[in-house]
């Protein structure tokens, strides 16, 4: 069992370096020293967003859980401070974070900065090098009262130390450290996850590697492969919490340039690891039209007993719940995804407290991707909370071979037959909805025989899948007494609403060969 204890693996000793021989590189409240020769350690200015998110992330959270303002709010459970409460009715819970993988140190020492009640932060490396510099950009900050450097590997830190809030920003997969943090984390806790193997998780060539870290395979080839690998990591997560009787709950998921990031709750209540089996799902993806079916790995009924009384009943799920052939487009060749996460991957609540923080707390002369950290969490905020993937207009019409439509189209032809539909944070463009792909693609049809007086489908090949959708005349409305209407509706004001609003969505190249740093030498 991890103790609570930090210990100083090294002592504090004199100022040691030359200033002359150092460049400094200022990043939110703090500034570090890097050496004039070559860097040869980790900074990635890049990364700036990661790390002001990841600030207001933290504040969030122990706003939220850990001295909420308002009475009868959930906290982490601690018997000593639970006593002090009893005494004293009133005190400021305090708590400890570990930057497991530190590097320069600049994340630690800037959450010791601008975070408030941190008892002690560990900024841990395994490489003697990185924690020369951590203890040389501590110094320089002056940030040794509570900032301890490490030089130990921190699955070893993890496996014998508890800590309040961990986060894991390694070069690539989280993989290999995500068994170690869930037994780190305290009751309640926080743990943030970076991963930057985007190749793996959301790419085309890698599925038996992504298979082999993260227990699934991602949409290969998708456009809604970006929240796949999102699922992925949070499916990981969940399952390896489960076995030690921990429950994850997501609070925001974030698809960011080149990386994923995941800020998740970690509780102890074997009672909700019941739910992970319905949690997680596979999908049929279609090679040809991009339809997916889901298929949820439990089965998870809120019953009620004679007596009156609520239960739970799990079991098994009923399979297949999609045929060899897809019903879109009558291709045979359906590809197996996940398994994954098919939950909600954000909490609504935390985001508007992300989005006030961000308002209200922070300024631009320190927090330079304020107004990045706006736009993304607005559309995270407005995404449908329980609907797994999106799907692309853009991609569907090159398929029906016509110009793309507008968004606001196929929004209100969604919302005229009763679907909701949202934005997504991670692709501009594309649309997440309630609906099933055969509705999907019925709107697309709808849309070229009512908004595309010349189209003919003589023009297409006949083998093509454009042509075979056109023609499928299975593909039509389960409910018969609804008809569809490309008029304005409320759905379609909503999200015109969220695209006209004028905030930095989605990022632009910030540099040249911007992307994950390679490893120093
Ligand atoms: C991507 S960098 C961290 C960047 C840093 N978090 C930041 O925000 O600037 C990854 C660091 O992890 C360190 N590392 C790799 N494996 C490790 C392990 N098992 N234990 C501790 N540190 C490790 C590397 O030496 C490297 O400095
Ligand atoms: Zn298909």
């Amino acid at each position: 069992m991890p103790s609570n204890d930090i210990a100083p693996a090294i002592n504090e000793t004199q100022p040691s370096f030359n200033l002359d021989d150092y460049k400094i590189i200022v990043e939110g409240s703090t500034s570090i020293l890097t050496p004039k020769s070559e860097a040869d350690v980790f900074y990635n200015p890049v990364q700036q967003f990661n790390r002001d998110l990841s600030v207001t992330c933290i504040k969030a959270w122990a706003n939220l859980y850990l001295n909420p303002k308002q009475e009868g709010k959930e906290d982490i459970e601690e018997p000593e401070l639970k006593k002090i409460k009893i005494e004293e009715k009133e005190y400021i819970k305090k708590f400890t974070i570990l930057e497991a993988l530190s590097a320069t140190g600049l994340r630690a020492i800037r959450y010791s900065k601008e975070i408030p009640n941190i008892s002690k932060i560990v900024a841990n490396d395994l490489l003697p090098a990185a924690v020369d510099t951590i203890k040389r950009n501590i110094e320089y900050n002056k940030a040794s009262t509570n900032v301890i450097p490490n030089l130990a590997n921190c699955n070893a830190v993890m496996y014998t130390k508890e800590f309040d809030c961990i986060d894991l920003d390694p070069y690539g997969t989280v993989a290999p450290f995500i068994d170690a943090a869930i037994q780190s984390i305290k009751n309640g806790g926080l743990l943030l996850v970076t991963c930057t193997d985007l190749q793996v998780l959301a790419g085309q060539t890698y599925p038996e590697k992504c298979f082999a870290l993260y227990g699934g395979s991602n949409l290969m080839g998708h456009d809604a492969t970006h929240e796949s690998a999102l699922r992925l990591v949070l499916g990981l997560i969940k399952t390896t919490a489960a076995k030690y009787g921990k429950y994850v709950e997501p609070l925001l998921s974030l698809s960011i340039d080149f990386y994923v990031r995941v800020f998740v709750r970690v509780h102890n209540k074997p009672i909700k690891v019941k739910d992970n089996m319905s949690e997680q799902m596979i999908g049929y993806m279609c090679h040809d039209c991009d339809s997916i079916v889901n298929q949820y790995l439990g089965k998870r009924e809120e019953r009620t007993s004679k007596k009156g009384k609520p239960y739970i009943k799990y079991g098994l799920s009923k399979a297949p719940t999609s045929s060899t052939e897809c019903k879109v487009c009558k291709s045979g060749v359906q590809h197996l995804v996940g398994p994954m996460y098919g939950g909600a991957i954000h909490n609504k609540d935390f985001i508007k407290e992300v989005l006030r923080i961000n308002k209200e707390e922070h300024e631009d002369n320190i927090y330079k991707t304020r107004k990045r950290i706006e736009g993304m969490l607005t559309l995270a905020y407005n995404e449908l909370p329980d609907t797994p993937f999106y799907f692309s207009p853009s991609k569907l019409s090159s398929i029906l071979k016509i110009s793309v439509p507008s968004l606001k189209y196929i929004v209100a032809g969604l919302g005229s037959l009763g679907y909701e539909c949202s934005l997504s944070h991670a692709q501009p463009s594309v649309l997440k909805t309630n609906a099933d792909w055969n509705t999907i693609w019925y709107v697309m049809k709808e849309y070229v025989r009512m908004k595309e007086p010349n189209y003919k489908v003589e023009k297409l090949n006949e083998n093509a899948t454009g042509y075979r959708i056109m023609t499928n005349e299975d593909i039509k409305l389960n409910d018969s007494t609804k008809s569809i209407s490309f008029e304005p509706n409320d759905m379609s004001y909503k999200i015109e609403k969220l695209r006209k609003l004028k905030m930095v969505r989605y990022q632009e190249n910030p540099t040249r060969n911007w992307g994950p740093k390679a490893k120093p030498n």
